[in-house]
Parts: structure tokens; sequence; C-alpha cells
């Protein structure tokens, strides 16, 4: 099947049209290279730069590909920025993807999966998070995700329009082989930070925080393996395509590792002793976000496959160790 991959050249988007391919599907990656990277497409895969919001382009793509489905990763999406500048995430997360959706709409295109976010949920009351439980996002960023679930949650009861919008909780890991893997620049998320002190590139890594309401005061995440998220993404594209109702699925492990548990595991994986030091609250962060994905397992047979967080800090450790300098 023809599947158009917005941000299909970013971090989740490159191992999703990796996997697509290796499925037996056609992937066509539209992305504005913004945080983006040319070299984590293959030469072989469609490739269009440019924005989701440029609907001429958008349409000419669907005409052009006969696009069955859309896998929609393109966004901003880091919880620190969007607290700094929000107009840049409701400019580029809102405005754009609703104009985007808007096109869809126009030229026919029916099934859909979003990226959300574990972020939409807020500080959870409960854990593990289920999808019924309140949304109360502590962040723009997950504020923008929650808006744009709720526009097509109205979009799907209006309209022959379906989705899927996947809330994942902490991505991470990369092919196994090392070939591509978290290149952000700058870099912000956690274990590709870790890795750079063990790479030489940073003295120490800084913990956000030891006041939170957790054992060791550090917050907790649920890490998940950036292949069973792209696993995930065309379990709920071909479940659209069957017929699905629409709505969220939580995407995670079930299992909490707080920071400092997640640098004693890189500690044992890289052998490097990764000195840290003990910073401020990061304005935004929730203390504790664990994922209760019985829904897509159920549902959408989902079943991670490299659920084990050693074994995803091993993978990224791969790609980090050959590509010090990311795709540069
Ligand atoms: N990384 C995580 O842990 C995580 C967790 C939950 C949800 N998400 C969501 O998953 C998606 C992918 O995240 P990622 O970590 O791969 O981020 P990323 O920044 O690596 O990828 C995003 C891609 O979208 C492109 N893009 C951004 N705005 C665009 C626009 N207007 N038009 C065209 N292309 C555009 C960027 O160039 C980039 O290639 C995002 O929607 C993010 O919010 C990520
Ligand atoms: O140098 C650092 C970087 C991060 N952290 C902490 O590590 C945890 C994880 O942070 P990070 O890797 O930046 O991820 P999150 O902020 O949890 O956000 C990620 O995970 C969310 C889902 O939970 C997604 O929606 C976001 O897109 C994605 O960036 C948080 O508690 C941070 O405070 C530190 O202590 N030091």
């Amino acid at each position: 099947m023809n599947i158009l991959v917005t941000g299909g050249a970013g971090y989740i988007g490159s191992h999703t049209v990796h996997y697509l391919l290796q499925q037996g599907h056609q992937p066509i990656v539209l992305d504005n290279l913004s945080t983006g990277h040319r070299q984590a497409v293959p030469s072989t895969v469609p490739f269009y730069h440019g924005d989701i919001a440029d609907s001429a382009l958008v349409t000419s793509i669907i005409d052009r590909h006969q696009i069955c489905g859309v896998i929609h990763f393109a966004a901003s999406s880091l919880v620190g920025e969007s607290m700094i500048d929000p107009a840049k995430y409701f400019e580029n997360n809102v405005v754009k993807t609703i104009l985007f959706l808007n096109t869809l709409l126009k030229t026919g295109v029916k099934h859909l999966v979003f990226s959300s976010t574990a972020a939409v949920y807020g500080e959870p009351r409960q854990l593990p998070i289920r999808e019924e439980d309140l949304t109360e996002p502590t962040n723009v960023y997950g504020q923008t995700k929650l808006m744009l679930e709720q526009v097509m949650a109205q979009y799907a009861r209006t309209y022959d329009f379906h989705y899927a919008a996947l809330r994942y909780f902490n991505a991470c890991g990369a092919l196994p082989d090392g070939s591509i893997g978290e290149d952000h620049q700058p870099e912000t998320h956690l274990i590709p930070l870790i890795l750079q002190v063990a790479n030489g590139r940073r003295d120490h890594i800084t913990i956000y925080g030891q006041d939170y309401p957790t054992p060791d005061g550090t917050c907790i995440r649920d890490y998940i393996h950036v292949l069973d998220l792209a696993e995930a993404h065309l379990l709920a594209l071909q479940y659209l395509w069957n017929g699905g109702e629409s709505g969220p699925f939580n995407l995670g492990n079930g299992q909490g590792f707080s920071v400092q548990e997640v640098i004693s595991l890189a500690r044992q994986v890289t052998g490097h002793p990764l000195p840290v030091q003990i910073g401020p609250r990061r304005p935004g962060d929730p203390a504790r976000l664990v994922a209760a994905a019985e829904k897509a397992r159920q549902v959408l047979s989902w079943q991670p496959r490299y659920p084990d967080l050693a074994a995803m800090v091993a993978s990224a450790w791969a790609w980090h160790r050959q590509h010090p300098d990311g795709f540069k």
C-alpha cells in the first residue's frame, strides 16, 4: 500500500519508513527537514521536501501516489521548548495539522494514524494510565496534541474520516544494525544525552530535579523501543482499513524507570562512570508517566518485541558509537 509518512525524516518517522519497507509497503515521505535528516530516508523512497500546510503540494503527492493512508509524525515535540515558545507549538502542531487534515478531507484520504503522546495526560491521578483517564496536560506540547485529538474526534463524527491517536510514552532505541538512530539538534532527550557523555561529547548529565514524589526523587518514565512504535503504526493503519473504530491507544511497556535508574542502566551498558549533576526541575515535567497499553495489545494485537530497557539503551548506544556526529 502507498502510505504518506509526514515527518518521515525524523527519529520515529525514519524507523517507521524502514519498517514499512520491510513489510512490503511503499512509504512516501513529506518532511520540511526542520528537525529531520534527508540521510535518514533511503534514496529509493519518494521524498518531498515541503510543509504539511502546503495544500497544493499535499494534494499533488496524494494524486500522484494514490495514497491509501497517512501516518502523521510531523510536529514540534519538545516539552521544554513548548513552555518557552508556545506560539511555535500552536502554529506548527495545531494550525498546520488542521490545514493538513482539511486537505486530506478534500482529497478523500480517510485513514490517518496520528502521533499523540503521554503528555496529554498531565500529572496522572493513578498509574498505570489508561486511555479513559483524565487528560490535563501540564505542558503546551501535550496541550497541542490533545487539541488535535479533539479536532480529529469531531472530524470522525462528522465526516468519513477515521483515525488512531497513538499516545506514545518515551521513544528510545535504534535499528539494531546501528544504521539509523536518534539525532536531534540540539539534543534534549535523556538517553541520547547520557550517551553523549559516554561518547566523550559531554562531561556530565544533569538530572532535572531530585525532589519529585518518587522513590529516588527523580522523574519516572515508561520507555518504549522505536521499532515497537513503528510496528504499532502499521497495525493501527490496518485496523482502520478494516473498519476499526477511531480513538486513542497508549503505547508503552507498562514499566516505569526513574532518571537515576536509566543512568545506572546506561553505566552498565556503556561501562562509563557517567558523572551526574543535580539541576532544577524542568517546567512542564510530570513526576510519573507509565502506560496501561492493554487496549493496543488487545485491539491492535500489538506485542512489544524489545521491552528490555538495557537492550533499548544498547541499541541506541550502537548508533551513537558508530555515528558520534549523528547524520552529519
Ligand atoms: N520522541 C518521543 O519520545 C515522542 C513521544 C511521543 C510522541 N512523539 C511524537 O512523535 C512524532 C515524531 O517525533 P520524533 O521524536 O521523531 O521527532 P522528530 O523531530 O525527530 O521528527 C519530526 C519530523 O517532522 C518534520 N516536521 C516538523 N514540522 C513539519 C512540518 N510543518 N511540515 C513537514 N515536516 C515537519 C521534522 O523535520 C522531522 O523530520 C512527533 O509528532 C512527536 O510529537 C514523540
Ligand atoms: O538532560 C536531561 C534530559 C531529561 N531529563 C529528564 O528525563 C526525563 C525524560 O525526558 P526526555 O527524554 O526529554 O523526554 P520527555 O520530556 O519525557 O518527553 C518525551 O516523551 C514524551 C512522552 O512521555 C513525548 O511526548 C515527547 O515528545 C518526548 O520528547 C524527564 O523527566 C526529564 O526531566 C533529565 O533529567 N536530564
